[in-house]
Order: C-alpha cells, then sequence, then structure tokens
C-alpha cells in the first residue's frame, strides 16, 4: 500500500511514549505473566519499557518486517517462538492495518497482546492499547526524528512570498 493514504502526522516524543507506556502499564499491573514477547523492532521499546514496570525479565521476540517507512510490503517472518503465548504479553508498538497482527495471532493465539497506539483497521486484532488515532494518521516515532534546526517563521514567509 501507498505511503498516499497519509494525510497527518501525529509526532510522538520520547517523553510523551514513556508517559503513555508507564498509563498502559497500569491497565496490566494487576496480570501475572510468563514473560514478554516483543514484535521488532518497533515492539522492542515499548516492550522494554513494560517489562521495567512490570518487574518481567524473560523477554523474547517475533522477528517481522512489513514496511520501508511508509511504504507497506509483503510480511517477512524472520524469527517465531515455539509456543502459542499461553501466559505470555505480547507487545508492538502500534497496530496499523492489522495486518503484521493477524499473522502474529496467527503464531502466539494465546497470547494477551497489547499496543501503545492502534489505528480502527488494526484496533479489533489486539486485546488492549492505550491511545487510539485516525487510519489517515502516521505516527512518528522519536527514535526516526532527529533534533533540527528550523528557521524563524518570518524568513519561513519571506522566502514563500519570493517563490
Ligand atoms: O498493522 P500493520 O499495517 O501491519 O503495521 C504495523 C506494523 O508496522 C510497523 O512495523 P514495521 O514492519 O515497519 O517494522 P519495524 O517494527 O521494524 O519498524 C509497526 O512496528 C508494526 O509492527
Ligand atoms: N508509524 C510508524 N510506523 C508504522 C506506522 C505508523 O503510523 N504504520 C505502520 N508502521
Ligand atoms: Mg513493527
Amino acid at each position: 500500500m501507498s505511503a498516499n493514504r497519509y494525510q497527518q502526522h501525529f509526532t510522538v516524543s520520547w517523553d510523551q511514549l514513556h508517559r503513555d507506556v508507564r498509563a498502559l502499564c497500569h491497565q496490566l499491573v494487576e496480570r501475572d505473566f510468563k514473560g514478554i514477547v516483543a514484535i521488532t523492532r518497533g515492539g522492542l521499546i515499548p516492550a522494554a519499557l513494560i517489562a521495567r514496570e512490570l518487574n518481567v525479565r524473560l523477554i523474547d521476540t517475533v522477528c517481522i518486517k512489513s514496511y520501508e517507512h511508509k511504504e507497506q510490503g509483503g510480511l517477512d517472518v524472520m524469527k517465531g517462538v515455539d509456543h502459542d503465548g499461553e501466559g505470555w504479553l505480547l507487545v508492538d508498538d502500534l497496530v496499523d492495518t492489522g495486518k503484521t497482527a493477524r499473522k502474529v495471532r496467527e503464531m502466539l493465539p494465546k497470547a494477551h497482546f497489547v499496543t501503545v497506539y492502534a489505528k480502527p483497521e488494526g484496533r479489533p486484532l489486539v486485546d488492549q492499547c492505550l491511545t487510539e488515532v485516525a487510519q489517515d494518521c502516521w505516527i512518528q516515532f522519536p527514535w526516526d526524528m532527529g533534533i533540527a534546526y528550523v528557521q524563524p517563521l518570518v524568513e519561513q514567509v519571506r522566502k514563500g512570498d519570493d517563490a
């Protein structure tokens, strides 16, 4: 699928992500998990933060790739796990179309699946999420960004006038 389908951006800072993951942990703290399965790579960061909050030390991965930046390609599963997920917490950063989630659900049907962010098409595939965003919104994660100089507004406007 093409990158053109994204009309809006939702930029998440490290600070915001940390607060959101902690808020998600409040909904999970009463449960007992054998361990966490992180869906790489995006799930690794929330998984590490959740592991710290819930004091989980056993962490495994499902390694899967679907996107090249905003372009969705075929699913490439590089590593699975040798159980059905019973008693495990399954973590990804977000669910978008649900293609990745659908595949991982087949692999770990009994896991409790959470994401920090969810879009409507993928939302039914996860058990819990913290924040829902519109389907046409691209979530810009902090690990994909850097700090850059921004021109003063007046200069940006003048440049626009010259064009
Ligand atoms: O619901 P979907 O449409 O399948 O999209 C969601 C998936 O896409 C992203 O992973 P990506 O394939 O970009 O790999 P990454 O985690 O290594 O960035 C994201 O981390 C989810 O795993
Ligand atoms: N942001 C970052 N990665 C993604 C997204 C998104 O909105 N959708 C699928 N992978
Ligand atoms: Mg991913």
